[in-house]
């Protein structure tokens, strides 16, 4: 029987300018896991979230992590854990998301100041962390509201679990949540985590695989201090020298990975799986929308879906330690740290490409001749996961979809990280479902990240809808 969902969707049509406040209140606290002096800031979002949950009457715990890896002087953010409803005659849902958000500052050219939510007249709501993830983590909390003010019965007994390291590689998770799999974890019948995007602007999609990530630096050092270039260029070698041509030499300018053997590690495509791909709704169109351009490296959208999901891909993120700042610096920078990251896919072991990422960095660097030091090093890796969408957990949400957007939602992959995802799934041994609140142009990690108010507030409802289907689907 299908549950009666009016006055519930009625409630948050009713309360969305206060759930847009909560989301004003988050996206306030610069919560930056990658930055050190953030952490305080981190902190506070978390306990922000606690607060907000307790007020609702959930049972909350912040637990510890403890130092965190090769920065043992800070700890890591506490992981929010909360449990709301203990009703032994209803399902149990683990729900999963992030409080922590990318670096952002107004001079990396926002329109408006990041940490401030800006809402223009097509309902844009701007700010760092709207979409990836504070947006959809507030959907849990909103969801839970809207349906005590319309005095609906919650459909399912919820388990929460919030970190704030996601943006940084997950740090001290895994542990926890394998610790706590038949601990806090232990009643929960599925998982379901809303953090990644839909494909387009207009349809919904269920997502049942992500690419892995595995992040490296490669450290290059020589003089004991930076230089005067006109005192020394053409004297001393040159560590940002080296460092272009090691990190040119990854990859291609079509994105192709120069590394030896990588692409062998890379299941072989059948033709079963190439023929899923033309059924997707998705264009080019929208790919030059979301990019800002038409910069796009293929033409036909089955390979460009397949080089964002089906694919390894290798980004060079940045240098450290390098002159960036506008003017004319004519500087020898002493020691240069290049980052860059390789999207992983099925077959791919991240202990193989790190062993040929480190052969292939070698190779060429002794190829180079230089005195200088190199040093190239895994700051961190998670793994590509690839599920079922055949499971009651993916058939109740994409009821929710067609009762919410009125259209049946596309089966998709992602082509981003969420490294926790296959923890979850091989900890609990529960089918995880990943449901998107936001869409493809809302440029997550980007300048002016947003999300939509309508992909917001239906996006609350979505939640709460798939939480009464999936209190009805059987049980496999
Ligand atoms: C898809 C998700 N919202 C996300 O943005 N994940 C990050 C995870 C990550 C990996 N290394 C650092 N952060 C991503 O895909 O970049
Ligand atoms: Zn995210
Ligand atoms: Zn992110």
């Amino acid at each position: 029987m299908a549950p009666n969902l009016d006055s519930y969707f009625k409630q948050v049509d009713d309360l969305a300018e206060s759930f847009i406040d909560r989301l004003r209140k988050a996206v306030a606290i610069p919560s930056i896991s990658a930055e050190d002096a953030r952490r305080p800031d981190v902190v506070r979002m978390g306990h922000f979230l606690a607060d907000e949950l307790k007020a609702l009457g959930a049972h909350v715990e912040a637990r510890p992590l403890g130092p965190q890896p090769h920065k043992e002087y800070l700890e890591l953010p506490p992981v929010i854990v909360a449990r709301y409803g203990e009703d032994p005659k209803k399902r149990t849902i683990l729900v999963y998301g992030h409080y922590d958000v990318q670096p952002a500052g107004k001079e990396d050219g926002w329109a408006t100041e990041p940490f401030e939510l800006s809402i223009d007249d097509k309902g844009r709501m701007f700010g760092r962390g709207s979409t990836d993830d504070k947006g959809p983590v507030l959907g849990w909390l909103n969801a839970i509201e809207a349906h005590q003010k319309a005095g609906v019965d919650f459909p399912v007994n919820l388990l929460m679990c919030f970190e704030g390291m996601e943006e940084y590689g997950s740090e001290g998770l895994d542990d926890f949540i394998n610790a706590e799999a038949k601990k806090f974890f232990k009643d929960a019948d599925a998982v379901c985590i809303s953090d990644n995007y839909w494909l387009g602007t207009e349809k919904p999609c269920l997502t049942y695989g992500l690419r892995g990530c595995s992040y490296y630096s490669i450290e290059i050092s020589g003089p004991g201090q930076d230089l005067h270039s006109g005192v020394f260029g053409g004297t001393a070698q040159e560590p940002m020298t080296d460092l272009v041509r090691v990190m040119s030499s990854l990859v291609d300018g079509n994105g192709k990975i120069q590394i030896d053997g990588l692409n062998d590690l890379v299941a072989p495509l059948t033709d079963d799986e190439k023929a899923l791909y033309k059924d997707i709704a998705f264009t080019m169109d929208n790919l030059y929308e979301s990019l800002g351009s038409k910069t796009g490296i293929f033409d036909d959208k089955e390979r460009t879906l397949m080089g964002r999901w089906r694919f390894p891909s290798l980004s060079l993120h940045g240098i450290e330690g390098a002159f960036s700042a506008p003017g004319a610096k004519t500087v020898i920078p002493a020691k240069v740290i290049g980052k860059f990251s390789i999207r992983t896919v099925p077959n791919m072991e991240p202990e193989d490409v790190d062993k040929l990422v480190f052969k292939h960095v070698d190779k060429v660097f002794k190829a180079l001749g230089s005195k200088n030091t190199i040093n190239c090093t895994l700051q961190h890796s998670g793994k590509w996961w690839v599920a079922s969408p055949k499971h009651w957990n993916f058939t109740a949400a994409a009821k929710a979809v067609e009762k919410v957007w009125g259209v049946k939602p596309d089966l998709t992959r992602e082509g981003g990280s969420i490294p926790v995802t296959l923890t979850f799934e091989q900890a609990t041994g529960k089918n995880v479902l990943l449901l998107p609140m936001g869409s493809s142009t809302d440029a997550a990690h980007s300048i002016n990240e947003k999300l939509d108010r309508k992909n917001y507030i239906e996006g609350i409802k979505l939640l709460g809808a798939y939480l009464h289907y999936v209190s009805e689907e059987k049980m496999e």
